[in-house]
Order: structure tokens, then C-alpha cells, then sequence
């Protein structure tokens, strides 16, 4: 690989010699892969992927590949992420319950598995600033299956704004030189110059000081990068530590191959060590920088409400149902799932699109919001229409039809096609799901001996 002279010599003053040509050489090694199985999934979908390596950090994750248009992928199975970035997600180590902020999290990666370890219980908002990558959030979340997630389009200083001392962990997985993505992405390292750094750097100071303006006091930070650049690893964390004497640097857990954070590359802070980084030539993966820092301020101290007047989230974004409305809801829901599966007392109408919304605090007026829990279904003139996401975050058990089909219908189907039944599967027309493989992967309308398509445009290939 071409790498640039000056980041040659960077590293090779950095690291010295004999590890610096160690280093380099690895740039030249074939990119590490990895995919994470989901928990919510996982009895279904691990004998269809390959698990004889499996990530000894990480809960689910395993070496290898997963084809984007399996079965073990559009079910929301499996996320295909490289293998050093999925230790952060289980540096978060999630909680059920808990309130977690995603600051950068698009495409998914580490918001998907911190929703996926939560069980359906407490918040995670996976925020994106960008509004492309964003939509590709949404969808990665939607796939997943994420019942308690909220997704938004936002700047940090607004988020921060909204949600002052909010979050019991707040990830920022920060824009970066990206020097560990030289190896899967050569592109990246047409950016790179000498003082790219220091500028990525300055960036990620401000998206910090937001990020901590939402902190709750007690909580814990996690702060991570996918670059060996000391600039944007422990010297933030040593800027962090000077700013906020309240903050401490959690040691995080090194598996084999991990090494401590440098203090000798920034201010001599010895808490520097307590970081981890993963490096290309010392482990398989990409590499990355990962810190966590633990407020230690007493949580008696400050308020953690949410603002006066905006503790309802849903007090001016959405409407409840009319009594026509929740009687077709009711109906549809009664027709096509075996019981109730849905708590009624959390869903929301947002112009005819209806929600079940996270049970939160988080005011959410003002703000882009490109989901708010999972899409239920939508009002089309008198009657409703259930949403795709039902089938990847509703097991098929719950389902009154389950249509499995074959290799041949799942493709059909992914197309946009409707698919012809030898015989109906209901007296009456009906929402039910397509399994294939047992795996739930999209609502269809059966009609007779037909299934009507209700694959998502956008999703179909
Ligand atoms: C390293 S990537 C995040 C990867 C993601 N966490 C994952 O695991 O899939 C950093 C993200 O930060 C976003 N970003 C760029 N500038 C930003 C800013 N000023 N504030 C917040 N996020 C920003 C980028 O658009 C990018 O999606």
C-alpha cells in the first residue's frame, strides 16, 4: 500500500523500530472482517452463518462474512461490522433500562448492537448529522428489530440543547482521519496530511463538549476512534481531563493482542493508560481507540429532568386515536397476531403513520426525529396497513398466518413480486409474515390464494 511519506515517519518516531515496521507492514495484510450475531435472533440465525472463529470480545461476534442479501441479513440477524470497532459496543456494555445516546452513529454498527443488548427496555437515541447516512441508520435500526430506539438528524449543540443531563452513556464514536480504514477504504488516505489530525481533533473537541452538556452526573462517556492518531486519541481524552475535573478514565478490560492508551503521546496523564487501543499488526482488525469516562459527580446534585414543559414527548407531535381509528387498529391487530402484542397505552399517531413509541422523557418537539420506536402501520381512507418493521421486530409465533417459502418465493418476493398460494392460508383476507428459514422478513397481504406485495420500495433488489 502507497502510504503517505509523512505518516510513515510519524509512526515510525511514534513507535520506533523493530514495532513501526511492523505496523506499516500490516497495511499490506488483507482487510479483517466480522459480522455480530443478533441476540434477539440468534437461535434462528446462527446455523445459517459461519461461526467457527468467534470474537473473543464481543458477545455474538464472530470472523468472516455474511452476504448482504441472505436470509441472516434482511431478517435483521446479523450486522456485518469490522472486527475492532465491535469491542466498542461492548465497552458501552449496555444495560436494559438504561438511557443511551448514540451521538454518531450512522451506519449502525454500534448503535445496533447497544439496542440489541438492552432487551426492549430503556432508550437509545442513535443520532446521525448527516441526512443520508442517517436514512441508512434508520433502516439498519428498523432491520435490527430495535423496539426502544429513537433515531435522529441532528447537530450535537442541539441535541444538547434539548436534553441537558439526560443520559446515563452517551457513545461518541467520532469523525476521524480514519487511519484504520486505509486498509478496507485506500480512498481515505487521499485526505491525509500531516495537520488532518489536529483539525479532525478540533472537531471532536466540540462535538465533546456538547456530548457532555448531556451526560447525567454519575454517568459514563464512552469515546472512540477508528485512527491510530495520537492528536485525536489521548490527547482529547488529556483535554477532556483538564476541562472537567469531574471526569475520570475508566480502565477498560484488555483481551490478548489489546494495548494501554500512551500516556507519553499527550500530557503524561497517567489515567491515559486506561484506554485501549486495538492495533492491525497486534490483532485482527482495523484498529481503533476506545476511552470511558465516568462522571463522578454525585447524582444528587443536579437536576436530570428534562426541561419544564416538554416532559411529554409526545404532548405536540402526536395525536391519539380517534375511536374509528382504534377500532381498525384493533381489528387488524386482533385478525393477524395470536394475542395482544402491542401496548396500546404507547401508541402514537403522527399524520396517518401510527407509532409505539419508547417509553421516555426525552422531549423530542423541534427536533428531526426519522423514528420514533417501531412503525405499526399507517390509515389508508377506512382501512390500516401494517408496517414492514412488524416483521423484523415481532417474533413468528406471534403471527396467525406464517407463510414459509422457498429459496425461489424469498427472491420473487424481494423484488416486489406477489406470490400465488397452491391454497388460501385464511378464510378472510389478512396481514400475516413470510418467513424463510424460519427467519421473519416481510409483511404480506393474503388475499385468497394471493400474497400482495408490501416489501419496502426502497429495500427491494
Ligand atoms: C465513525 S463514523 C460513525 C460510525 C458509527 N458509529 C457506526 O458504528 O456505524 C462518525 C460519524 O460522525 C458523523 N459526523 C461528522 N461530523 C460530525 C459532527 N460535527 N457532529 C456529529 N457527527 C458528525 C459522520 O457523518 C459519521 O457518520
Amino acid at each position: 500500500m502507497n502510504l503517505p511519506k509523512d505518516f510513515i515517519n510519524k509512526y515510525q518516531a511514534l513507535l520506533g523500530q523493530p514495532e513501526a515496521a511492523q505496523f506499516l507492514a500490516s497495511f499490506d495484510q488483507p482487510v479483517e472482517k466480522g459480522f455480530r450475531i443478533n441476540p434477539m435472533k440468534a437461535d434462528l440465525v446462527t446455523p445459517l452463518v459461519p461461526t467457527a472463529e468467534p470474537i473473543a470480545y464481543v458477545k455474538g461476534g464472530y470472523f468472516g462474512t455474511v452476504k448482504g442479501n441472505s436470509i441472516a441479513h434482511t431478517s435483521g440477524g446479523v450486522y456485518s461490522q469490522e472486527p475492532s470497532a465491535m469491542y466498542v459496543g461492548a465497552v458501552v456494555d449496555p444495560q436494559p433500562g438504561e438511557v443511551i445516546l448514540d451521538l454518531c452513529a450512522a451506519p449502525g454498527g454500534k448503535s445496533t448492537y447497544i439496542g440489541s443488548q438492552m432487551a426492549g427496555q430503556g432508550v437509545l437515541v442513535a443520532n446521525e448529522i448527516n441526512a443520508k447516512r442517517a436514512k441508512v441508520l434508520a433502516e439498519n435500526v428498523e432491520r435490527f428489530g430495535l423496539k426502544n430506539a429513537i433515531v435522529t438528524n441532528e447537530t450535537p449543540d442541539r441535541l444538547a440543547a434539548a436534553w441537558p443531563q439526560q443520559f446515563d452513556k452517551i457513545l461518541v464514536d467520532a469523525p476521524c482521519s480514519g487511519e484504520g480504514m486505509f486498509r478496507k477504504d485506500p480512498e481515505a488516505m487521499t485526505y491525509w496530511q500531516l495537520a488532518y489530525p489536529e483539525t479532525c481533533a478540533a472537531r471532536q473537541k466540540e462535538i465533546l463538549t456538547a456530548a457532555l452538556k448531556m451526560l447525567k452526573p454519575g454517568g459514563q462517556l464512552i469515546y472512540s476512534t477508528c485512527t491510530f492518531a495520537p492528536e485525536e486519541d489521548e490527547q482529547v481524552m488529556a483535554w477532556v481531563l483538564a476541562q472537567y475535573p469531574a471526569l475520570s478514565l475508566k480502565p477498560i478490560q484488555k483481551y490478548a493482542g489489546m494495548s494501554a492508551g500512551r500516556p507519553e503521546w499527550a500530557d503524561g496523564t497517567a489515567s491515559l493508560a486506561n484506554a485501549v487501543r486495538l492495533w492491525p499488526h497486534l490483532m485482527r482488525g482495523e484498529g481503533h481507540f476506545i476511552a470511558c469516562l465516568q462522571s463522578n459527580a454525585s447524582p444528587e446534585k443536579t437536576s436530570t429532568r428534562a426541561k419544564k414543559g416538554h416532559s411529554k414527548h409526545t404532548a405536540k407531535t402526536s395525536g391519539t386515536l380517534t375511536k374509528a381509528q382504534q377500532t381498525l387498529v384493533e381489528a387488524c391487530l386482533a385478525q393477524t397476531f395470536k394475542q395482544p402484542v402491542l401496548d396500546f397505552q404507547y401508541l402514537r399517531l403522527q399524520g396517518d403513520h401510527l407509532h409505539l413509541v419508547p417509553q421516555s422523557t426525552l422531549p423530542l418537539t423541534q427536533l428531526k426525529i426519522l423514528r420514533n420506536g417501531l412503525n405499526v402501520g399507517v390509515f389508508k381512507k377506512n382501512r390500516f396497513e401494517l408496517d414492514h418493521d412488524l416483521a423484523l421486530s415481532l417474533p413468528a409465533a406471534a403471527y396467525q398466518v406464517v407463510y414459509e417459502v422457498d429459496e425461489t418465493a424469498y427472491q420473487h418476493y424481494r423484488h416486489g413480486e406477489s406470490l400465488t398460494l397452491a391454497q388460501p392460508l385464511a378464510a378472510k383476507k389478512t396481514f400475516g409474515l413470510l418467513t424463510y428459514q424460519h427467519l421473519g422478513f416481510a409483511i404480506g397481504n393474503f388475499v385468497g390464494t394471493q400474497v400482495k406485495n408490501f416489501y419496502p420500495k426502497g429495500l427491494r433488489n
